[in-house]
């Protein structure tokens, strides 16, 4: 990748974070959560990262990043015009993007699922490469600050929708996480701190 500078890294960063909080208050506004937007915004920090996918060189499409759901809160996602990221649709089909050059993908985590109750969905998603050019795509990663305890607003729960995870500390989940990942054990979210 060219040589990007820190400056345009930190105004790159900036804009997104930005668009991040436009939607994240789109959301809280949807679920009448808007009284929960102040208290989200100043308990997250954002995590820029620039990733590279060598040309496969192939027509068959290869796999670039195995399919996962991001645990952190919200990414957004912007790529060169390589195409190769799939959404797992909850029928289960795979969809593969195609992105214009503006456009701005943004994925829910498990945390958002969480905190929602379900209300928002942290859906499956890979990459998958072919032909013979270089991808490139940017994400920024917004993650909740270590020591703040995510708990699902009482709103969110009824009969309808019982409580799905208790209450959790993303930064001792991430230890959780590696731990029983690196012994191939059962990692997710539900493993950590499900309700039910
Ligand atoms: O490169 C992409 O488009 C997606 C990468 C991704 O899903 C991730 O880093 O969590
Ligand atoms: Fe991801």
């Amino acid at each position: 990748m060219p040589c990007l500078g820190s400056k345009t890294v930190q105004s790159y960063s900036d804009n997104l974070s930005t668009l991040y909080r436009i939607v994240r208050r789109m959301i809280l506004e949807s679920l009448s959560l808007e009284k929960y937007i102040e208290e989200h915004l100043s308990t997250t920090y954002y995590l820029l990262q620039v990733m590279k996918y060598k040309e496969p060189q192939t027509p068959v499409k290869k796999l670039g990043v195995h399919e996962h759901t991001d645990r952190n809160m919200m990414t957004i996602l912007h790529q060169n015009q390589i195409d190769g990221l799939e959404i797992q649709r909850k029928d289960g089909e795979w969809i593969s993007l195609r992105p214009s050059q503006e456009s701005f993908i943004v994925v829910i985590g498990d945390s958002l699922y969480a905190w929602t109750n379900g209300r928002v969905h942290s859906a499956n998603h890979r990459v998958m490469l072919s032909g013979s050019q270089v991808r490139y795509s940017v994400g920024l990663f917004s993650v909740p600050k270590a020591g703040y305890i995510l708990k699902t607003p009482d709103e969110l729960v009824d009969a309808e929708h019982p409580l799905l995870f208790k209450p959790f500390d993303y930064a001792e989940f991430l230890k959780f996480y590696w731990t029983e990942y690196v012994k191939g054990a059962d990692s997710s979210l539900k493993a950590y701190c499900g309700a039910l």
